[in-house]
């Protein structure tokens, strides 16, 4: 196959979008405190207010402040105390104040907060030492949410602050989409678990770990299957058996040329084939498919190219699946040093991103690019995207970044 009959990246994005838009996982209602950074399945319509009712921003006095003027001679009345908690209903009369506490309910007849370190006590009166302009320190009713308003919305990954916003509201749970279930195979007679003696030829399966971890990042509990040897009857029968029992399964290596490269041609022959071979580096060999139930992602291999490869696709996967509505947000950084890139594909190289003292993001792109230099994207924290086409990057050049933790913005 050559470069031409590959598909680009974005031509693989937009199956992917395509296979998993008809394809979304149910929605379930969980409570929040199983719903963080689950998918929102539906849009959230406050039926209260926030605050819910005219409430103190500080420890003081309930105060008129038309009456402070005239109060800072001979004070006001301490005439009762209102504590956050229920509402005594208490009113303000003329040349009284109320003790009040942070978000206690404002008095009838109050607009204004005098704080405790404004006000001077004596034999119950409060002695003004400022005059607070009218509503200081007055949280008011509705401020923050009106009844009736869209507050957050299906499609929208559930953070630290969307979650304490639903629970502000009164909500117990939420309705999101169902976590897409995920068996993880690694394939090769020459992989070993780490912990294991090697013999010669062999080396340790460093892809399992990987993908496990990948997948928890993302918040799903991965199956993982033990390694599998390139015996096309073996392979094919514990695909078979995962296909009807998982969302999604991940396998990585038997994707290529080689003589061992059976998964291809399984699914071609039990199920579909939707993309092979993408025009990008690492993870050409990518296969995108469907066996049984399972939308089958076939990594290739090599270690970075999992990395790559489940960062730039697999997790469109799983987003696409769930629903997810916009896409994670993107960085954009300054390249620190050049870059030759003397191949046509799209490449994703490993770098490091930082803030430089200017406040602007630069990437320090690493220069090892084989795609079994795993050591280099240990020292990485983000792929670096060079668009297809043969091209020399000078320092300074704009260049997009896919940082390998979720991202920013609930990603
Ligand atoms: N004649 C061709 N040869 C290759 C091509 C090609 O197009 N024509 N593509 C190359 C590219 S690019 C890649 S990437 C690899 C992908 O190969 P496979 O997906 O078939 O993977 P394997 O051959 O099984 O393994 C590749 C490489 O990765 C190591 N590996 C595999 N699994 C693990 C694991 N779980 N942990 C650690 N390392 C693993 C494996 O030992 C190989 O070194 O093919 C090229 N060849
Ligand atoms: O494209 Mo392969 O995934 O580079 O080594």
């Amino acid at each position: 196959m050559t470069e031409a009959n590959r598909i680009s990246f974005a031509e693989a994005l937009a199956c992917i979008d395509r296979v998993a838009a008809a394809a979304r996982l149910p929605a379930e209602s969980v409570p929040l405190s199983r719903a963080h950074r689950r998918v929102l399945a539906e849009d959230l319509v406050a039926d209260l207010a926030l605050p819910g009712f005219d409430n103190s921003a500080m420890d003081g006095f309930a105060v008129r402040a038309a009456n402070l003027e005239r109060a800072s001679g001979e004070g006001l009345r301490l005439a009762a105390e209102q504590f956050a908690g229920r509402d005594l209903a208490h009113a303000l009369a003329p040349g009284e104040c109320i003790r009040i506490t942070t978000g206690a309910p404002l008095p009838a007849g109050a607009d204004t907060v005098l704080m405790k370190e404004n006000a001077a006590l004596r034999d119950g009166r409060v002695f003004p030492l400022a005059t607070p302009a009218p509503g200081t320190h007055v949280r008011r009713a509705g401020e923050d949410v009106s009844p009736g308003e869209t507050v957050l919305r299906a499609g929208q990954v559930l953070d630290a602050a969307s979650l304490s916003l639903a629970a502000a509201l009164g909500r117990a749970e939420l309705r999101v989409a169902r976590r897409p279930t995920v068996a993880v195979f690694t394939t090769g007679d020459e992989l070993r678990p780490p912990g294991q003696p090697l013999a010669p030829g062999e080396i340790y399966d460093s892809n399992r770990v990987l993908l496990q971890s990948l997948l928890m990042a993302e918040g799903c509990e991965p199956v993982a299957w033990p390694v599998l040897p390139d015996d096309p009857a073996r392979l094919a029968s514990a695909l078979r058996d995962a296909a009807f029992s998982f969302d999604v399964v991940l396998t990585c290596g038997g994707v290529s040329a080689g003589e061992k490269d059976y998964l291809p041609g399984l699914l071609r022959e039990e199920g579909e084939v939707h993309f092979w071979k993408v025009r990008m580096k690492p993870g050409m060999p990518v296969l995108f498919g469907r066996l049984g139930e399972a939308h089958v992602l076939g990594l290739p291999g090599n270690p970075v190219s999992v990395l790559a490869t489940f960062l730039g696709l697999g997790r469109r996967l799983l987003d696409g699946l769930q629903g997810r509505g916009a896409p994670r947000p993107s960085l954009r950084a300054s390249l620190q040093s050049p870059v030759a890139k003397n191949h046509e594909r799209l490449e994703f190289m490993r770098g490091v991103l930082a803030c430089g003292d200017d406040g602007q993001l630069q990437v320090r792109p690493n220069p090892a690019v084989a795609s079994h230099r795993l050591r280099a994207a240990a020292d990485s924290n983000c792929l670096i995207v060079l668009p297809e086409g043969i091209a020399d990057y000078a320092p300074g050049e704009v260049v997009d970044i896919v940082p390998y933790a979720g991202g920013l913005g609930g990603g």
